[in-house]
């Protein structure tokens, strides 16, 4: 799997720690990753916790990132994730600053700089388009867009706050063009990842509506059912 090579529209879900994406649960949503994927030719991306990278990614051949590393060198660090860490696990990329797990400008500077330094994909998360703009200067591959109060809910950013997708796209444009947007927060079914797309964005971060899903595969072809 080729790092900086991700085909647009991107459905990237985020395992995060639910129960069900702990051991054969993220084994279940990988399978289901590959089906839809084979099916519909969309890319999926999964950020798995971190001891399932590997399995994830060697088992499915899925493209694969972090949820995320900490901005140190490998050296004299107890507990801390060095990226190359995540690397060699075969992660192809990182989500930098989710917003369960925000850091500072300086440590999402120097995180992008190093994910693009290793040939890995950078995704960044902002909660507001001010935020969106300071993210996108610094040049990660993706910006990801997440009002934080729809994290996790029933009505997605795209049908209750569909100006904060607008706006982050029309600003990362104006600031730096390259940088693709993805946007996320309560995503659940294919109109809401089609409104989303025809808002200018790149694809879709999103979590619970696949991971707690009975049938992920469903949710998932779903997802995917307007691209
Ligand atoms: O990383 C994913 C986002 O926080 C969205 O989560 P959600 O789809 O459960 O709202």
């Amino acid at each position: 799997m080729k790092p900086n090579s991700l085909n647009t529209p991107l459905v990237l879900v985020n395992l995060k720690c639910y129960t069900e994406s702990i051991g054969n649960g993220a084994h279940r949503i990988a399978r289901a990753a590959r089906e839809v994927t084979d099916e519909s030719g969309v890319t999926i991306g999964l950020a798995p916790l971190y001891p399932d990278i590997h399995p994830i990614n060697h088992h499915y051949d899925i493209p694969v990132f972090a949820q995320h590393v900490d901005p140190v060198e490998p050296g004299a660090h107890t507990g801390r994730m060095p990226l190359l860490a995540v690397k060699s696990a075969g992660a192809i990329g990182s989500l930098v600053n989710h917003s369960e797990y925000r850091l500072n400008i300086a440590d999402i500077e120097k995180n992008v700089t190093a994910l693009r330094d290793a040939g890995m994909l950078s995704c960044v998360c902002s909660n507001n388009i001010a935020t969106t703009a300071a993210l996108s200067a610094l040049g990660p591959d993706y910006v990801a867009i997440e009002p934080p109060e729809l994290i996790g809910g029933k009505i997605s950013v795209s049908e209750a706050n569909p100006g904060i997708i607008t706006g982050s796209v029309d600003i990362v444009k104006k600031i730096n063009p390259a940088v693709k947007v993805l946007t996320g927060a309560g995503i659940h079914s294919g109109k809401c990842v089609k409104t989303a797309i025809d808002l200018g964005t790149d694809g879709v971060l999103l979590a619970s509506s696949v991971v707690k899903a009975e049938d992920p595969a469903a949710v998932l072809r779903d997802l995917v059912s307007l691209l």
